[in-house]
């Protein structure tokens, strides 16, 4: 250790995801010891309600860490050494027409992938750009790991527009994923599993998954199980898990036999399967509306009841879920120099060696207080090859779209997608989208 504690602030302290994250930090003092926290939303009120309650848990739990939040970017982004990235541009309302949209033509409608994942990434750029511009200024050597979406669109438009800003973009699917596989093999977690992937972001293929520490090649067994169940645990693993997850995780046995030579990423069915989608979607509710009945009102909930009982006693996240014990590992692993090995969203420059060099990928990656070492992962798969180039061309024109406020791009985007069936429903896709974006759009001409 070097005897430094450190200073956090949670941009989009509002996020659902905030408590459990705050309880992992909580928990976490003897690896990454803390001396302040702070909480940055644009949205005083729904900030307020979570921001109060950490109040009490900090108070309670952590008196020795400074603690507030505040609207205003000059007091959130001075004198941090990390940046959390956890804001929804638009929040549940925009994503809700995300998923909507698309459905009115028989088009899978995504948080992050297809159409509205699209809308989300364009959303998105302006406001990252400006939280790491207000970074740089108030903080500058501060590192920014962001987990917001749309994951692939924002690591372009980073790529292309603060190619020097220390900004990770990461994603925990891949981990949610391993911890399942490793709970198939009877291991305790994920950090028991060594693994070889490649891809984008929600996008993507396991190679190789292995026993840390023996060496076993898990592949066979991991085949021989997801053939039928897919990433589905079941028991005491899966007692929390909502239906529509489990219906993903259950999917991934169709996804698998697109290509038994690897283990997919539970986001190949948006890709393989987007009729599938369609025919198993409700227009009229979505996944928003699943997370407004669930999760939001949960955490909201629970907030509500700690500021009222003065106390964080017996809370909801004291058994944090995998969220936020990753973002620790990683800023531990950047504040100590540790390079241990996580995911990264990241230029390719020849980690995967058969993709261009500009290309944004999503691969393992040695994380340090220089930032990231992306690991050779090898060829891409004929087959994968051509579905990423097909989808970060995508991703591409999206942020050209951004640039160039250009309809044109965009409209391309939509078209070229492989879950839009015809130019004709991806001008009706976005044509319906353009207006409800305007506030966070550029004006696409
Ligand atoms: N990378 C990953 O694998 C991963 C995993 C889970 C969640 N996420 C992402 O994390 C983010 C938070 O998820 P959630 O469901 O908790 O969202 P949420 O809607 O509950 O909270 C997001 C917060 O961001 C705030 N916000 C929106 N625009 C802002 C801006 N310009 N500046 C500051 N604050 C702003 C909102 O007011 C809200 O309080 C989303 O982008 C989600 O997609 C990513
Ligand atoms: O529909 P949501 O909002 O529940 O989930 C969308 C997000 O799904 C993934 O994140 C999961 C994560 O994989 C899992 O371990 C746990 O932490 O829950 C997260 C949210 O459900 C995906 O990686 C994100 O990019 C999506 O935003
Ligand atoms: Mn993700």
């Amino acid at each position: 250790m070097n005897g430094k504690k450190y200073s956090v602030v949670i941009a989009g302290g509002g996020s659902t995801f905030t408590p459990g994250f705050v309880l992992d930090l909580i928990k976490s003092q003897d690896k990454f010891p803390m001396r302040q926290l702070k909480f940055y939303d644009n949205d005083e009120e729904r900030q307020r309600k979570i921001g109060e309650a950490v109040k009490i848990i900090m108070k309670e739990r952590a008196p020795q860490i400074k603690f507030s939040y505040t609207t205003d970017p000059k007091e959130a982004f001075t004198d941090v050494d990390f940046v959390m990235g956890s804001i929804r541009v638009g929040k549940y309302h925009m994503r809700s027409l995300d998923e909507k949209i698309p459905l009115k033509y028989g088009v899978n409608g995504q948080e992050t992938t297809g159409p509205g994942g699209m809308a989300y990434g364009l959303r998105s750029i302006p406001a990252i750009i400006q939280i790491i511009d207000w970074m740089q200024e108030y903080s500058p050597n501060a590192w920014m790991i962001n987990y917001s979406n749309t994951i692939a669109i924002v690591a372009e438009a980073c790529r292309r527009l603060r190619p020097n800003a220390k900004v990770i973009n990461i994603c925990d699917m891949p981990i949610d994923d391993m911890d399942r596989m490793a709970a198939i093999c009877g291991l305790d977690s994920w950090h028991d599993i060594d693994f070889n992937y490649y891809g984008l972001n929600h996008f993507g293929w396991w190679k190789e998954v292995r026993n840390k520490k023996t060496g076993e090649d898990l592949m066979p067994k991991l085949k021989e199980y997801v053939k039928d169940h897919g990433y589905w645990v079941g028991g005491d693993y899966d007692k929390d898990t909502e239906p529509s997850w489990e219906a993903t995780f259950r999917k991934v046995a169709d996804d698998y036999k697109m290509d038994p030579e690897t283990l997919p990423n539970n986001y190949m069915q948006y890709y393989y399967f987007p009729q599938y989608e369609v025919a198993n979607a409700d227009p009229k509710h979505t996944r928003t509306d699943e997370i407004r009945e669930h999760r939001q009102k949960i955490v909201f909930g629970e907030c509500e009841r700690i500021v009222k009982a003065g106390t964080a006693k017996n809370n909801i996240w004291d058994i944090s879920g995998l969220h936020s014990e990753y973002i620790v590992d990683i800023i531990h692993a950047i504040a100590y120099n540790t390079h241990e090995k996580f995911l990264a969203n990241c230029p390719n420059n020849g980690a995967i060696s058969n993709m261009d060099p500009d290309s944004i990928v999503e691969v393992p990656a040695l994380f340090g207080a220089d930032g990231i070492q992306p690991m050779a992962t090898g060829k891409a798969g004929r087959f994968q090859r051509g579905l990423m180039m097909e989808q970060q061309t995508c991703e591409k024109l999206v942020v050209d779209a951004y640039e160039q406020h250009s309809y044109q791009k965009m409209l391309q985007a939509f078209a070229l997608n492989k879950t839009v069936p015809d130019a004709s429903v991806a001008k009706k896709i976005l044509d319906d989208m353009i207006p409800v974006n305007a506030p966070y759009w550029p004006e696409l001409k």
